[in-house]
């Protein structure tokens, strides 16, 4: 059975990752922490780690593309879309008035994933403005803390599934400032993963980082797509962390990288003088409600 690394039980990880198996046994190692879900597949201890890269609302997930590019040499193997439902979770009965009804400006402190947070903060800004915010290492955490800290005044923005888990009330359900709020995830491993679903898609992800001072460099990269009509869905700048100012462009193509365009794209982009990275060539699935 493969071995798939991810955030803790009852993240919005776990729930992706269940949409994605769908019937198909896996065993899930969960770690507290998103380095030990990479390194946990750099170490060998798991064929796959889960990895979020985008939201709709907070845009890329910066640390991870980061670890990604920087810290493991594992290729992706697949990419899917799944909702990010997002709720206000908590003890409710702390939060009560006279007339025993809920009110968040009795809220002191809200936790969760740092990416969670920017996505319900609307929500946040009206009915709980006095809260202070805390980030943790994911929403199941949040609500974990939260349990086992009763009588403090705190809440947790976190899934149905994490309140479900630790005993907590769904004080208000899908908080997220845009209902259409999904999180793109990919899942890496050093082996290819056949799943028993059709895919959407082929993506190829590529990290192309150009020589210092080179004029003009991004115009070139992306004319060495345009002209061969490749399909780019995202792309995005990095720093390469050694100078100030100086970038890697990530780069989605929408093509399979052993198709004859794709590699004649590179072979140009080389030409340039800039270096190439494929960081994966794989099948994109996307959630659609059953
Ligand atoms: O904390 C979680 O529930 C996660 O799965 C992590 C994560 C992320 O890293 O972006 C995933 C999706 C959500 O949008 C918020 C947080």
């Amino acid at each position: 059975m493969k071995r798939v690394a991810l955030l803790p039980e009852g993240t919005v990880s776990h729930e992706a990752l269940d949409f994605l198996f769908g019937d198909e046994p896996y065993e899930g190692k969960h770690y507290k922490l998103i380095a030990d879900v990479f390194r946990s597949t750099d170490r060998g201890n798991s064929n796959y780690s889960v990895v979020p890269v985008e939201n709709t609302i907070d845009g890329s997930v910066s640390l991870h593309m980061d670890w990604l590019i920087h810290e493991v040499d594992i290729p992706m193997q697949c990419e899917w879309v799944y909702p990010s439902i997002q709720n206000l979770i908590g003890d409710r009965s702390e939060f009560l008035n006279d007339r025993d009804e809920l009110d968040f400006t009795r809220i002191r402190k809200i936790m969760s994933h740092p990416v969670a947070i920017p996505q319900c903060l609307q929500f946040i800004r009206t009915y709980a403005p006095q809260a202070e915010l805390e980030s943790v290492g994911s929403t199941a955490e949040a609500a974990e803390i939260v349990k086992k800290n009763p009588g403090k005044g705190w809440a947790a923005i976190a899934t149905r599934l994490a309140a479900q888990k630790h005993g907590l009330d769904l004080m208000a359900e899908r908080v997220t400032d845009h209902d259409n709020n999904y999180t793109r995830f990919v899942l890496i491993g050093h082996d290819p993963i056949q799943l028993d679903r059709e895919a959407d898609h082929i993506k190829t992800s590529v990290l192309v980082t150009p020589p210092e001072d080179f004029a003009g460099a991004l115009h070139q990269v992306l004319s060495a797509f345009a002209w061969r009509k490749l399909n780019l869905s995202r792309i995005e700048s990095r720093p390469t962390k050694k100078r100030l100012g100086n970038y890697h462009f990530y780069i989605d193509v929408l093509e399979s990288v052993d198709s004859a365009l794709l590699p004649a794209a590179f072979a140009e982009i080389e030409a340039l003088g800039c270096q190439v990275r494929v960081l994966g060539s794989y099948p994109c699935y996307i959630y659609r409600e059953v």
